[in-house]
């Protein structure tokens, strides 16, 4: 019996826990450059969404999910990571809490896009993926809850969103050339259904 009949698979092995703290931290770090308010108080222009975008692309739909999981969870606790120093239970309630929440299901729907999503080759599909991950899923999450909260129309609140688009379509476009750079230096590094794609070519 060779080694690995023999050892019961790990449901979460400890690489994958390395990689989704790393991804976590990695959130946290952009942050540190600072929060660009562009409309008073309300949602700020950030850096953490790279990382978002980064985590779905290079990790996958669940690990990423987990790592912007854990980073929530600590900026729930108190922990400031979020760009700014902020964090606490506060930016649940405030204006840009559904694009913090909407950070969750981007980043895994950026991950599906990259591992399963249909068959455009690997560069644009990471475009697309973090297009439609890190940008449109967040902003579809963001834009209602920033309306309810601050009583701005979902029109007019829809508008002054535009104002991040230059940069989160930066963001995307740096985040796939990176992920692109990271699949093809680290092949064992990405989730183990899309590795197969790599492989075939995709
Ligand atoms: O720090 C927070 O309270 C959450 C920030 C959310 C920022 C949103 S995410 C999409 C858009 N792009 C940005 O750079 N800022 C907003």
């Amino acid at each position: 019996m060779t080694d690995e009949q023999s050892t019961p698979k790990r449901r979460f092995p400890a690489a994958d826990i390395a990689r989704v703290s790393v991804f976590a931290a990695l959130i946290a770090v952009l942050g540190l450059p600072g929060a660009l308010n562009v409309f008073g108080d309300a949602v700020p222009i950030t850096l953490q969404t790279l990382g978002v975008m980064l985590a779905g692309a290079i990790l996958g739909t669940w690990r990423s999910a987990l790592a912007v999981t854990v980073l929530l969870v600590l900026v729930a606790a108190g922990l400031p990571l979020l760009a700014g120093g902020r964090g606490g239970l506060g930016v649940f309630t405030g204006p840009s809490a559904g694009f913090l929440l909407g950070w969750l299901p981007g980043a895994a729907l950026t991950g599906w896009i990259v591992e399963r999503g249909g068959r455009a080759p690997g560069t644009l599909r990471l475009v697309i993926a973090c297009l439609a991950g890190g940008v449109g899923v967040v902003y579809l999450c963001g834009i209602p809850v920033q309306a309810l909260v601050t009583g701005l129309s979902l029109g007019k609140t829809a508008l002054l969103s535009a104002a991040f688009l230059p940069g989160d379509l930066a963001k995307a476009a740096l985040a796939s050339i990176v992920a692109r750079g990271t699949q093809r230096a680290y092949p064992d590094a990405v989730p183990a259904v899309h590795r197969e794609r790599l492989r075939a070519g995709g």
